[in-house]
């Protein structure tokens, strides 16, 4: 339908019908009074309700401001709002004027109305777009890629940037990104090629600044033109996060690392270095330390040290007790703090201040330092130093804490190890060697010397006893014996080299298993060695002492080829070797046998032979040389055994005294001797001094003293008339002990003679110190005295030297008359020998005195 106008352009009608456009005309009052066109046409517009009505009773009002525009003059692109009955929404685009009737009075207005609907949501939408685009966090950059001009940048981007937008509209997105143009094109062009691609890298901020960047663009073809659309998305959280991550991963790499370093290690050394090495196996760390407290207490030190610096470290000493800058460093406070110290960025950190020169220099960033802490007391620092800030972070700091605590576990247990192992070392050893001496036992000897016979090569056992221990035991003491032994078991370890064996089977028996080289003389010749330091004087309570040895010796493959007879063998021929008289070596044959046999029935007869009365002494006569006459008379020992006739002295005496008999035998001797010369004085014959002899034993026995003070008392012997004879080398054992006793004896009057002067080792100062009255010179000093120019040198020296002290010298031995007529022509004040009497019974000795006295006394 058409509602006409007459004002309306007269081709106008049918043109308005051909769009959706429609004509209007209000009057003066606002209320429609034509409405005609394409909307009218097709139904959108009932005039019906249209006409005489306002514009906001059909619906329709203003968006920008209230109301249907009624303008004074004119208005255009006026948008308008029009509801429609059935509540749907459309827009219209509104231009119109006042119109003035004929008199150019107001009449009312018209104009032309659009409906721009479709443009207005199209509108609406590409605004709500950009307003999204704008709220974005990220940044949008919309390109045209053949003009390489900006087409659109969103609100954030001109923020991060810097750049206000028409700064991005005035410039190319190369110069924007500072990136050569070619090479942007290219990457643009890659992304027309596949579409679309996302790439990290880093974007330039505002004020010189830069973050991390996921960079998604895609090519867009519009309107025959490609457009790329960058999407760049600031992703430096996410980074920093998985830096952190792959950090975290790292250190768990490392803490592993560490865990598998503390199972290897077996030292608490290499147990920090193999840490340390662990440690920087991680590529953040720069250098990592263990610094321990030095034994004074007073600095932390570097005990393992790795990575790419770490002679920079290597030499690191923190002062603890001094105020220094720096022991006020990250370890120092550390430790004294016993807490972890860190520092994200160490080179503006205000507490690192003394440390920034090397910091820079090393090119340190960040450093943590955790407390080694153990039983509760700070023993160390781990110090960790990396080339970034914020290298550790919360969690890193944690792993390097629960490192160290894993160290602080394997520090314990190794500890508990190395306690173990000592501990079985010791229970091992103990088992093995003997405790006193620290020598092997019996059971480690065993077991070289099965060794040794499995190797195949020749070698030696020698069986050491000492002479006489017991005696020392019983005497000194205890401490004292286990005091020798010591001293003895250093000797003969002193005395062969490394490779051979010595060892402690108890007591005082030793033994040595010694490798045999070419030469056979090589065992000899340890064999004296080993004699030589044995006699070397020992200290015991403060007093000298020395002991002999006796050595049997038996040799592998010839004596014997299984351990426990060549012991056996060795063992029985240091009994040979006592018997010949001590301080000697002595090899294994088969002849010994024989004599072990012989030495059990002397032990086992000797034992009882006291008791049998089967001793009896024998005397033999002292002669002055120039006088002729008898000065005295030596008592010896016989022992007529039922079983094996009449045994010497020098067979049995060695045995009395390892069996201890000696002590009670020599009291015997005492008693008798003393009885028997006051019996020959009863007898009427002269009175002559009777000589006694005393073993070492006796003389350190402490009872010796009193006990021939009462044989005197009840003999009625004058004490001048009793001489005690004791050897040379029995003084020397114990030199101390000696002048001791002597000197008690001498207060008793009883004189004093030294026995087979020059054997013994006495130096003529302790001869000076000795109260002694006589030297008898050894016997095998006189047996060649007539020929061997060498005996005679000592005998004259030993006469002269007698002669010096005031002593009386005699000579024992005497057979011959050339030896006679020596002594007499160097002026020896005695003899004694087979030349002028054999040892007799007392009634033989009683013959000769008599017919003696009567020939030179009468
Ligand atoms: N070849 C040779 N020998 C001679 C000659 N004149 C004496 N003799 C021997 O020389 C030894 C002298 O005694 P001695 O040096 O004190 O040496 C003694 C003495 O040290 C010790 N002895 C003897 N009786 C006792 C004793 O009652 N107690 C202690 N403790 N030892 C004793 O036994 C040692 C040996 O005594 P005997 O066998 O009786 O041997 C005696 C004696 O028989 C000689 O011209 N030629």
């Amino acid at each position: 339908m058409r509602v006409k106008d007459s004002q309306q352009p007269a081709d106008l009608g049918s043109l308005m019908a051909l769009v959706s456009d429609f004509y209007w005309r209000c009057d003066q009052s606002g209320r429609f009074v034509h409405v005609e066109g394409g909307a009218v046409e097709r139904g959108d517009i009932d005039t019906r309700k249209w006409l005489g009505r306002v514009p906001a009773e059909v619906g329709l009002g203003a968006i920008e401001r209230a109301g249907w525009p009624l303008p004074e003059q004119s208005v255009s692109d006026y948008v308008v709002r029009w509801v429609r009955d059935d509540g749907s929404i459309r827009y219209l685009s509104v231009a119109a004027e006042s119109i003035r009737d004929a008199n150019g009075e107001p009449d009312g207005w018209r104009g032309l109305a659009r409906d721009v609907t479709r443009h207005r949501m199209r509108y609406r939408e590409l605004k709500q777009l950009r307003t999204a685009i704008d709220a974005s966090h990220d940044m949008i950059f919309v390109v045209d890629r053949e003009s390489m001009r900006f087409l659109y940048v969103n609100d954030i981007a001109c923020e991060l940037t810097g750049n206000p937008r028409e700064a991005f509209m005035s410039s190319t997105p190369d110069q924007v990104l500072g990136i050569d143009r070619g090479v942007l094109e290219a990457q643009y062009d890659r992304v027309i090629a596949v579409g679309r691609l996302t790439v990290e890298d880093r974007s330039r901020l505002g004020r010189g600044g830069s973050m991390m960047v996921e960079r998604r663009r895609c090519a867009l073809f519009v309107e025959g033109r490609w457009v790329i659309v960058s999407i760049v998305h600031d992703i430096t959280d996410r980074k920093l996060a998985e830096q952190s991550r792959d950090r975290l991963s790292r250190m768990y790499a490392t803490l592993s690392a560490t865990n598998e370093a503390l199972l290897r290690a077996s030292t608490p050394e290499a147990l920090y270095q193999q840490l340390c090495e662990a440690a920087v196996a991680n590529d953040d760390v720069l250098v990592a330390a263990t610094l321990r407290l030095d034994e004074q207490c007073e600095t932390l030190h570097v005990v393992g040290v790795a990575g790419p610096i770490a002679a920079d470290v290597g030499e690191l000493v923190v002062p603890l007790n001094k105020p220094s800058p720096l022991s006020d460093g990250l370890v120092g406070r550390c430790f004294r703090q016993g807490r972890t110290q860190v520092a994200d960025d160490y080179l503006s950190d205000p507490r690192l201040m003394p440390w920034r020169r090397i910091g820079k220099r090393i090119g340190l960033k960040s450093a943590a330092a955790v407390p080694i802490i153990k039983d509760g007391t700070t023993i160390g620092v781990m110090l960790l130093i990396a080339d970034q800030t914020n290298a550790f972070g919360r969690d890193g700091v944690r792993l390097i804490e629960r490192m160290v605590a894993n160290v602080v576990f394997a520090l314990e247990n190794l500890e508990r190890e190395a306690w173990r192992r000592e501990s079985e070392k010791h229970i091992e050893f103990l088992a093995t060697h003997d405790a006193l001496t620290g020598l092997p036992n019996r059971t480690l000897f065993n077991q070289s010397l099965t060794m040794a016979i499995e190797a195949g090569h020749p070698f030696a056992v020698m069986f050491i006893d000492l002479d006489r221990f017991k005696f020392i035991n019983d005497s000194l003491g205890h401490e004292a014996g286990d005091q020798l032994l010591k001293t003895i078991a250093k000797r003969l370890r002193a005395c062969v080299s490394k490779s051979n064996t010595v060892a402690r089977l108890g007591g005082d028996e030793f033994v040595v298993l010694i490798k045999q080289g070419e030469d056979p003389g090589d065992i000899e010749a340890v064999a004296g060695t080993i004699l030589d330091t044995v006699l070397q004087a020992v200290s015991l309570n403060g007093q000298e002492y020395r002991v002999t040895a006796s050595i049997g010796i038996a040799v592998y493959p010839e004596d014997a080829r299984d351990a426990s007879s060549l012991l056996k063998q060795a063992d029985m021929a240091m009994y040979c070797a006592k018997d010949e008289g001590k301080n000697n070596f002595q090899f294994y044959a088969t002849e010994l046998e024989d004599r072990s046999l012989v030495r059990m029935r002397l032990e086992h007869n000797l034992r009882c032979a006291l008791e049998k009365q089967q001793f009896e002494l024998a005397y033999q006569a002292k002669i002055s040389l120039a006088e002729g006459q008898i000065v005295g008379v030596e008592a010896l020992l016989r022992w007529h055994c039922e079983e094996l006739g009449t045994v010497l002295p020098g067979q049995f005496l060695p045995l009395a005294e390892e069996l201890g008999l000696i002590v009670p035998i020599g009291r015997w001797v005492l008693e008798t001797a003393c009885e028997q010369n006051m019996a020959w004085q009863r007898a009427g014959l002269p009175a002559v001094r009777i000589a006694v002899n005393i073993s070492a034993v006796q003389l350190s026995d402490h009872t010796l003293v009193s006990h021939v003070r009462s044989v005197l008392e009840r003999t009625g012997m004058p004490p001048h008339l009793l001489e005690l004879e004791i050897t040379e080398t029995a003084v020397m054992q114990n030199i101390a002990n000696a002048v001791a006793q002597l000197a008690e004896i001498k207060k008793l009057g009883v004189m004093i003679a030294i026995d087979d002067f020059g054997t013994g080792y006495s130096s003529l100062t302790q001869l000076r110190d000795l109260p002694v009255d006589t030297l008898k010179i050894d016997r095998s000093f006189v047996n060649e005295l007539a020929t061997n120019t060498t005996d005679q040198s000592i005998a004259r020296a030993i006469i002269t030297m007698g002669k010096n002290l005031c002593l009386n010298v005699i000579a024992e031995g005497v057979e011959t008359p050339e030896q006679e007529a020596f002594l007499r022509a160097e002026a020896c004040d005695a003899m004694q020998g087979f030349y002028f009497s054999r040892p007799g019974a007392a009634e033989v000795f009683a013959e000769l005195l008599e017919g003696h006295a009567q020939r030179y006394v009468g």
